[in-house]
């Protein structure tokens, strides 16, 4: 069973030698992966302590790179605990007292006492919400195919009627020199 850990466990681990973060509600232990990082360890390390659902789901982590947070998973965050803007579900945020913005909100905002500049494009909103579509779909926008490519053959062979043409052409001609070759010698 997944062990339930407080929000305060999880900020404790804001440094290098012990890196925590939130996604999703559930909590990872990614030190050993700070190194490892393909996108640096600057945005790992900013995220440290923290709730980074937004910051992780932003960057349009690949389905290799969600697959990967398994290995790292040390426990889910206590009921509550997490509500804040970044929480996965609003129905939880709405039944619970500590919505954020409340004095006794526990949102990681307030634990914090700031947002991380990562997050704050969304702190408008209550809760965390699954994007529409998958954030890789997003960064690839324009595939502009080259005018060359679009062609099919070679741009100096003849096209497939005009060929038929000649070779119709050809066909009367040969015709015509057998029909004149008989009528000349007969
Ligand atoms: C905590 C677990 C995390 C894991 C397992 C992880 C894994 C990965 C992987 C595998 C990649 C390579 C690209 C891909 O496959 O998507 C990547 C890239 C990246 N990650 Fe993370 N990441 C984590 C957390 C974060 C966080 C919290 C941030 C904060 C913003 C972040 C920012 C980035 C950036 C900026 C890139 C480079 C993206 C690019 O070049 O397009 N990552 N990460």
């Amino acid at each position: 069973m997944s062990k339930i850990l407080t929000a305060e466990e999880v900020k404790r681990h804001n440094t290098r030698k012990s890196v925590w973060m939130v996604i999703r509600n559930e909590v990872y232990d990614v030190t050993s992966f700070v190194d490892e990082h393909p996108g640096g360890e600057d945005p790992i390390l900013d995220a440290a302590g923290q709730d980074a659902t937004i910051a992780f789901e932003d960057v349009g982590h690949s389905e290799d790179a969600k697959a990967m947070l398994k290995k790292y998973k040390i426990g889910t965050l206590a009921p509550g605990e997490g509500c804040s803007q970044y929480h996965r579900d609003c129905t939880e945020c709405n039944a619970s007292s500590d919505k954020p913005g409340t004095s006794d909100s526990k949102s990681w905002r307030s634990f914090d006492g700031g947002t991380p500049t990562s997050l704050s494009r969304k702190s408008s909103l209550k809760c965390y919400k699954e994007p529409l579509r998958p954030m890789p779909e997003k960064r690839i926008q324009h595939i502009v195919v080259p005018r060359e490519r679009r062609r099919r053959g070679p741009p100096c062979a003849p096209s497939n009627s005009r060929l038929k043409y000649v070779v119709l052409a050809l066909g009367i001609a040969i015709l015509l020199g057998f029909a004149y070759k008989k009528y000349s010698s007969g």
